[in-house]
């Protein structure tokens, strides 16, 4: 179930347009989900602003043993922002206390601690950091360094796990952070640890990856419906 926090008028190319979701009306969005149906976990991209984090996290407060995996979505692929900047100390000091594991990618990580991050070994110290704000676990995703080897680096209850996978040589990566968080909550939800809900989720990231059907001109989206008795448990 899905509570729209902003429009976007997006494609493979490009984000050419934001309109954001009023905080009330996001807020009856996430009420009506949660008093009907209710949730095993929670997964949160995508915020636009400190009004809509403010509600969020006023919201799902009163859940605190569902897992919520907080994605801090803050820039697209092609560049355009997608978290006001003066938003990021409300999703540091509001929603990151509430979370089950964050998952920045390099420059949002970068952004998180004031700090540049050009190998694994600066991942891991910016893991580290990222847990002294306040969070309580933290996954900082390579996807965004160079080199054919991916690394991701979870750090949880102090002890640190690199997850090492070879690049997949493709333009079609539109929402791989999106989908991997979405996919880690979905594996929490089933009552999973967060180290293996971590790898199935990646293990899933890359099936969804290599059967992307190449739509667009840019980064395409992912095969969000591959079978999962095609993925190999990572
Ligand atoms: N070309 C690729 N091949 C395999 N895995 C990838 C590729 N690009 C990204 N990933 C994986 O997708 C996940 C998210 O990627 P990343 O680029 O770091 O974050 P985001 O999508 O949030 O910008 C990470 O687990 C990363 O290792
Ligand atoms: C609504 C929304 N959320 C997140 C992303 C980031 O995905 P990507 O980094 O692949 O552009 C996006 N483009 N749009």
């Amino acid at each position: 179930m899905t509570a729209i926090t902003a429009l976007t008028a997006q494609n493979t190319v490009g984000v050419f347009g934001v309109v954001e979701t009023p905080p009330e009306f996001l807020r009856t969005q996430i009420r009506c989900v949660l008093d009907d149906i209710g949730t095993d976990a929670f997964k949160s991209g995508m915020l636009g602003g400190a009004d809509n984090i403010a509600v969020v996290a006023e919201e799902i407060a009163a859940y605190r043993t569902v897992p919520f995996v907080l994605d801090p979505v803050m820039i697209a692929k092609g560049g355009a922002a997608l978290l006001h900047d003066n938003a990021v100390d409300a999703l540091i000091g509001v929603l990151m206390p509430l979370a089950t594991v964050i998952t920045p990618n390099i420059p949002e990580a970068e952004r998180l601690i004031g700090r540049r991050i050009v190998d694994e070994r600066d991942m891991v110290e910016a893991g580290r950091q990222v847990c002294a704000l306040g969070a309580s676990a933290v996954l900082v995703k390579g996807g965004h360094l160079p080199g054919t080897i991916l690394t991701d680096v979870l750090i949880a209850d102090g002890v640190e796990e690199a997850f090492t996978a070879p690049r997949i040589e493709t333009r079609h990566t539109h929402g791989t952070g999106c989908t991997l968080a979405s996919a880690i909550a979905t594996r929490l939800a089933q009552g999973r640890s967060l180290r293996d809900a971590v790898a199935d989720a990646r293990a899933y990231l890359r099936a969804a990856i290599e059967s992307a059907p190449g739509y667009g001109a840019g980064a395409g989206p992912l095969n969000h419906g591959v079978a999962i008795t095609e993925i190999a448990r990572g």
